[in-house]
């Protein structure tokens, strides 16, 4: 089989292809595919670490105001539709996958337009403008929240999951706390700001660096490749602590999920999708930031159970952090029942069920 993949700009795009590539791969090690991203995403370096053949297009996002940048941007759209008509008749896919980020929509498009079988993959619980385009195109629209449904062609949407979920299960090996500097059998909260790291949350961090190192729990806390080295100076004057490892990404997220015990996050798609299947309870501040306000609707889906705590933006302080971290991490019945009702919302088999999909729709084409 040959599969084109697209997903780009963020993490959140980019890992959940990644993961259903690796499942492929491990099924059906013959299986030949094609990365087509940007040069300025994420995907350029995670992809590319991966060494999976990887194409570049070059394209940017419609801004959501009339503006002069958008007639840009379709003239991109159109050469990038071009490039990709040629990229697809010289590497003949029997299938082509979205799943997500503005490169996806000359991609896809290219490929519906050439009657190749195209899904698109939305992780979130509300679709972005590109998905929504795409899914009047496309063969099928692969979803992860059940609310996302009502968004796309009803007869086109089918609930996979995300497979980044069946990704991060697996066996937990607390040693891996050692390569961050920390101790393997101590309660481990980690907290990130999605994949590009967030600023608010690292103010939050830093005003509770000195209370952090006196607590009976340690601390994991990536800054994001771009505040490193800000959030470093800063560290660095209130004095280092063994109590807390400071890192500007992690590589090996899987492996680091399964040895913690609670995370503090932004409320992206992807990130949700690894908490519940490994039953992570989870304090969630959603970005404000992004399309139609859809990491709060993404977080709400777990607060609604109880498997995470929400914490808006407006309302995030180093107080309110700690509280809420202390909250959970030294109160056992707590966790125990955040564990559970995360548990329950997880689709671990995610990466199968999509890959079922395409199958599928390669056999009927
Ligand atoms: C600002 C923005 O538009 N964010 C969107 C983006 O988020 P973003 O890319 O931040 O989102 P997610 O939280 O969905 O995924 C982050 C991914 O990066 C991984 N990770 C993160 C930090 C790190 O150091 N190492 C690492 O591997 C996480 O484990 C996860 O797999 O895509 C998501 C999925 O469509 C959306 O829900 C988000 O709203």
């Amino acid at each position: 089989m040959k599969i084109i993949i697209s997903g780009g700009g963020t993490g959140g795009h980019i890992y959940p292809a990644l993961a259903l590539i690796r499942t492929i791969k491990k099924e059906h090690p013959d299986t030949e595919f094609l990365y087509i991203g940007t040069e300025k995403g994420l995907e350029s370096s995670i992809v590319t670490r991966e060494n999976i053949p990887f194409k570049s297009i070059h394209i940017t996002g419609f801004k959501r105001s009339l503006s002069l940048e958008n007639f840009k941007t379709i003239t991109r759209f159109l050469k990038g539709v071009r490039e990709c008509k040629k990229m697809i008749k010289s590497f003949k896919p029997d299938v082509v996958i979205g799943t997500g980020g503005y490169v996806c929509g000359p991609v896809v498009y290219a490929a519906a337009k050439q009657k190749v079988p195209t899904i698109i993959h939305e992780q979130n619980s509300v679709p972005g403008l590109t998905n929504k385009f795409l899914s009047r195109y496309v063969n099928k629209v692969a979803t992860c929240f059940e609310d996302a449904g009502e968004f796309f062609p009803k007869e086109k949407v089918v609930l996979t999951g995300n497979p980044r979920a069946s990704e991060v299960i697996g066996e937990s090996k607390p040693d891996i706390l050692k390569k961050y500097g920390l101790q393997p059998n101590k309660s481990t909260v980690l907290i990130f700001g999605g994949s590009r790291g967030a600023r608010p949350i690292n103010e939050a961090v830093i005003r509770n660096l000195a209370q952090f190192s006196q607590k009976s729990y340690q601390v994991l806390y990536v800054t994001g490749d771009v505040h490193f080295s800000e959030v470093e100076k800063e560290v660095s004057l209130i004095g280092r602590s063994d109590n807390i490892s400071v890192v500007p990404f992690i590589h090996d997220m899987p492996e680091v999920l399964r040895a913690v015990d609670l995370v503090v996050s932004r409320a992206g798609a992807t990130t949700l999708a690894e908490l519940t299947a490994l039953g992570l309870p989870s304090i969630l501040i959603p970005s404000p930031y992004v399309t139609n306000n859809h990491q709060e609707k993404n977080a709400r889906a777990l607060t609604k159970t109880c498997a995470a705590t929400l914490v808006l933006e407006n309302e995030l302080s180093g107080p309110k952090l700690l509280q809420e971290i202390d909250g959970i991490l030294l109160n056992i019945d707590n966790r125990n029942k955040m564990k559970d009702a995360a548990k329950k919302l997880g689709i671990p088999d995610a990466s199968n069920r999509l890959f079922k999909v395409m199958k599928e729709l390669a056999k009927t084409h």
